[in-house]
């Protein structure tokens, strides 16, 4: 250093080499540390640290040392001359005490360290020639510093000889004096300049170091003030975290809400469609009951149908009662036919003693010993017309009704009357039309019980043959076609292709009867003049239907009215007519032995030995109830055939055919019963149908109950949500409020402790006066305000808050935020030493930016940063600003400050805060214990221990991060 100081002395100064004859060596015996010792220390350790600093920063330290250099010898030349110059100018060669006492001591000092007398340095000094003492005022004080003075110093002695030699030679002793003359008075002059510039420097000195001192405190305000920042910009980070924490959970809540709205809506909606359901349901139970009612009353109409079939059962109970009182089911019937006009005209007289004969008795005249008593279960005297006669016929037609088979014949010698009794005649009808009267009248009568479906069939059996009579003669192969019996199934004859038809009522039945009687074969006989030369067979069939239980019967009703039985002798028959009689006779006799096998119990019956017996087979069975008519005449000539037909009709009368049996259709009883059981299992589906609607809507009740009730439960836990974030709300922020306050509070505190300090020092200097403060604060307020103003863009999550206001209606204290958000208490610098902004002033005054790299104090970050201090220029403007709780001043321009608080909250968002509570208990500790033990002052020392440059820097951001870090953690401890 001392060789550059020196170089750059030579290249700033003329070369000595040129100037100055002074041989080399004799320079080397001053070297520029001796020099430099003239200099003050304190300002040569200033520029020494100045030099250091720029060497090490400054990529151009070799230029920024020689200027430093130069620097020095300009500082150094005012110390230098005046010493010199103040003395009083004494003779050439001798030394000048009282110019000595004026001179400093220090020159004195430094004379007698290079062994060099005052004189001779001042001689040195104005020794050079005119010309260059004239460029050398020329270039001023600061040319006559530096190495090149010090040369010139020492080479000064051998000129002045070389003058006084010179002038002793010319003598021009008065020109000299002139010229010394002059000399000494611009010396004096120079010497009094000197001593101006001293007084200045020593003042401007002054000056410097109390600026320097100034400049530190306020470096180190600007370091508080910037440890404030970052302590509440952490605040503020804090705050914002907070706040976005709640605005998050006030959007969770939010979405919850919304979700359980919709939810509820849905449940709602769900209730609705249950209640309509469940109103369906009651709709349909209603219908359903009406239908049970319904039911319930067709199970009455049912009991009593019920109730009545079984009277009707009843009747026929009681009807098959008598029918066994009749001791079997074959009844027979004798009828006499009155005396005709004939034989009245013969005098015939009566053979049959009808007066005699008991109830059912038939005495049959004749000698006192031949006198023969005949019982059949109804004896119709010739007096008896045929009502009487059918009185005791018409059971016999309930009876085919009910399902019985009914055979009713009329047997008897020809000409008795057989088909008088059957067919009748005009104005007496016969068994066969009262018959069908009667059924067509029960028919009737059951209209609504019973079903019935009659048809009629005619046919007569002649010769053996089946013919059918309702086949007229002109119909292709009417007289051709042979009907033959055919047993269709057990106990079931049928004669297939015989012409049933289907009548509906009294008239059709008996005009297909006649239209049959007509087609009969009939012949004149002695016996009969319109004999009956055929069986001639009516067939009713009845298929009936209980409408009350389904049972289907079929039955039939045989009308018989056979040929005459009569001797064919007697008859005279011959050639076609004895043919007929053959076989009439063959028929009966069949019929007869049938009727005998069947009195006999023999277990063969002969019922295909004719055509008649066989066509009867299902009558005559067992199961069946026959009526026959014997036919007698009264005449006594006739006595022998009447006693065979009555013979005949006691045998048949004792046939017991058995009990009669129901002849039930077993297919459509099946059919019925199946009806029956699919009815009940129609009903029993109804019951179940029932009892499941009954359950599902019990159900619906059930669950509709449970959703209200969850429902109920969630709107209450979202009310009870909602009160806990609001008290969530109110602690953190006035946990936050009081943190704050007690920060600020105790940061108060502590700057009131610097206060006196401060204020000593700011009072002495007129940079920062009081008259400007209240405008300085009042402007940093309006930046505030303004800054409140910009930051509004930073308060979306109010206005997220206040979207919360349409919930206002289900939450009224969510109104209440919006309010709380639009007060923005003042909190952070509560109390603070500059006026406190108004209600509206927000929290946003805090946002303070955090100071600029190029403000101030250098940052450590900055490394590459000229460690050289601002100009004082700078240094004035900086000290305008509010050294006490006041934001620093900033640009103006509101988009570089909404930038910069932007970017310092992102940095602050971005940056992973490393919470060392230990480290933040230590300052806080440590803080506390230098209060307590060193006092104020030790306080104050602790606060201003902060290094300034050079790796100091590092060390600042340190504790900056330590307080920041006190300052966060403490900030999260306000926040949970
Ligand atoms: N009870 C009676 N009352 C009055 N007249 C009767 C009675 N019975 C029969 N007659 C009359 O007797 C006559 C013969 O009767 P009917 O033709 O019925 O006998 P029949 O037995 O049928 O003879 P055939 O076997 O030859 O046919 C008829 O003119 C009839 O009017």
């Amino acid at each position: 250093m001392e060789e550059e100081a020196s170089g750059g002395g030579r290249g700033h100064a003329d070369p000595p080499a040129a100037s100055s004859p002074v041989p080399a060596a004799a320079r080397k015996t001053v070297r520029v540390s001796d020099v430099r010792d003239f200099i003050i220390p304190s300002h040569a350790a200033d520029h020494q640290g100045r030099s250091a600093v720029a060497e090490e920063g400054s990529p151009t330290g070799s230029s920024v040392s020689a200027e430093a250099a130069a620097a020095a010898g300009e500082a150094r030349a005012p110390e230098y001359h005046p010493g010199a110059a103040g003395s009083p100018s004494p003779p050439v060669g001798v030394p000048c005490e009282g110019a000595l006492q004026d001179t400093p001591d220090y020159i004195r000092r430094g004379a007698a360290r290079h062994r060099v007398a005052p004189l001779e340095l001042f001689s040195a000094v104005t020794s050079p020639p005119a010309e260059d003492a004239a460029s050398a005022e020329s270039r001023g004080v600061s040319r006559t510093g530096g190495a090149r003075q010090a040369e010139t110093v020492v080479g000064a002695p051998s000129e002045l000889e070389r003058l006084q030699a010179e002038e002793g030679e010319s003598g021009c002793c008065g020109q000299l004096k002139q010229q010394y003359g002059l000399l000494l008075r611009e010396k004096e002059e120079c010497r009094r300049l000197l001593e101006d510039l001293m007084r200045e420097n020593v003042h401007k000195t002054r000056e410097c170091r109390e600026a320097q001192e100034s400049l530190r405190d306020l470096q180190m305000e600007l370091m508080r003030k910037s440890m404030y920042v970052g302590s509440l910009a952490s605040a503020v980070e804090g705050q914002v975290k907070e706040k976005s924490r709640l605005c998050h959970f006030v959007n969770e809540l939010s979405e919850k809400f919304k979700v359980l709205k919709l939810e509820h809506q849905n449940l709602r909606q769900e209730s609705l469609e249950y209640k309509n359901c469940v109103l369906d349901a009651t709709q349909m139970s209603k219908t359903i009951q009406q239908y049970m009612n319904q039911y319930a009353t067709l199970e009455c109409e049912f009991k009593d149908l019920k109730e009545k079939f079984s009277d009707e059962a009843k009747e026929r109970k009681d009807l098959y009662n008598k029918l066994i009182e009749l001791k079997g089911n074959i009844r027979v019937f004798c009828r006499c036919r009155p005396l005709n006009a004939e034989e009245i005209a013969e005098g015939a007289s009566m053979a049959i003693d009808f007066e005699s004969a008991k109830d059912g008795e038939l005495i049959v005249k004749g000698h006192v010993s031949s006198k023969k008593v005949f019982k059949f279960d109804s004896v119709f005297s010739p007096e008896e017309d045929q009502e009487k006669v059918f009185e005791k016929t018409a059971p016999f037609a309930t009876s085919v009704l009910d399902g019985f088979n009914v055979c009713i014949f009329a047997y008897g010698q020809t000409g008795t009357g057989k088909t008088f009794t059957m067919e009748g005649i005009e104005g007496a009808r016969g068994v066969n039309y009262r018959t069908l009267e009667e059924l067509f009248r029960i028919i009737k009568e059951r209209e609504g019980i019973f079903l019935y479906e009659i048809t009629v069939s005619v046919l007569e059996v002649y010769n053996e043959q089946i013919h059918d009579l309702l086949l007229t003669g002109s119909q292709p192969g009417a007289t051709t076609k042979r009907l033959e019996v055919r047993q269709v199934a057990e106990g079931v004859h049928h004669v297939p292709g015989l012409v049933e038809a289907r009548v509906t009522n009294m008239n059709e039945a008996w005009e297909v009867l006649q239209t049959g009687s007509k087609a009969r074969v009939v012949g004149s006989t002695n016996a009969n003049e319109h004999s009956s030369r055929s069986h001639c067979i009516h067939c009713v069939m009845v298929k009936g239907e209980n409408l009350i239980n389904g049972e289907c019967t079929k039955s039939k009703l045989w009308l018989i009215d056979l040929a005459g039985s009569e001797r064919v002798a007697k008859t005279d028959a011959q050639g076609e007519r004895l043919k007929e009689a053959q076989n009439i006779n063959k028929s009966l006799s069949a019929l007869g032995d049938v009727i005998s096998a069947l009195a006999t119990k023999t277990p063969h019956i002969p019922f295909r030995n004719s055509k008649l017996t066989h066509l009867l087979q299902d009558s005559l069975s067992g199961d069946s109830k026959t009526l026959m008519f014997v036919q007698i005449s009264p005449n006594e000539n006739d006595v022998g055939e009447t006693l065979c037909s009555l013979n005949f009709a006691s045998r048949v009368r004792g046939i017991e055919l058995g009990q009669a049996r129901k002849q039930v259709d077993v297919g459509e009883l099946s059919r019925y019963k199946l009806m029956v059981g699919r009815a009940k299992q129609d009903s029993k589906n109804k019951d179940a149908q029932i009892k499941s609607m009954e359950e599902t809507i019990q159900s619906l009740e059930a669950k509709n109950k449970a959703k209200d009730l969850l429902t109920m439960n969630l709107q209450e836990k979202i009310k009870e949500l909602e009160s806990q974030l609001l008290v969530e709300r109110k602690i953190a922020r006035q946990h936050v409020d009081n943190k704050i306050a007690q920060d600020h509070l105790q940061k108060q505190h502590i700057l009131k402790e610097e206060g006196s300090y401060l204020r000593s020092v700011m009072a002495e200097r007129n940079l920062n006066s009081t008259a400007e403060k209240p405008s300085a604060a009042r402007k940093d307020f309006g930046i505030a305000k303004q800054m409140f103003s910009d930051s509004n863009t930073d308060t979306y999550s109010f206005k997220q808050l206040m979207s919360l206001g349409e919930e206002k209606e289900n939450n009224p204290e969510a109104g209440q935020l919006p309010q709380m958000a639009k007060a923005r208490r003042v909190s952070l610098c509560n109390g603070g030493a500059y006026p406190q902004p108004m209600n509206q002033a927000s929290r946003r005054t805090s946002l303070i930016p955090l100071p600029r790299r190029n403000s101030l104090m250098p940052l450590p970050a900055a490394k590459n940063a000229a460690a050289v201090p601002p100009p004082l220029d700078n240094i004035t403007e900086n000290l305008s600003s509010p050294p006490l709780c006041s934001p620093p001043v900033v640009s103006n321009d509101k988009g570089s400050r909404s930038k910069r608080i932007n970017s310092i909250l992102r940095r602050s968002l971005q940056k992973k805060v490393i919470i060392r509570p230990t480290m933040a208990a230590q300052a806080g500790r440590k803080a506390s214990v230098i209060a307590t033990t060193q006092g104020t002052d030790g306080a104050r020392k602790a606060a201003r221990r902060v290094p300034v440059s050079g790796g100091a820097g590092q060390r600042v951001q340190q504790n900056r991060d330590k307080e920041r870090g006190w300052n966060n953690a403490t900030s999260l401890r306000n926040n949970f």
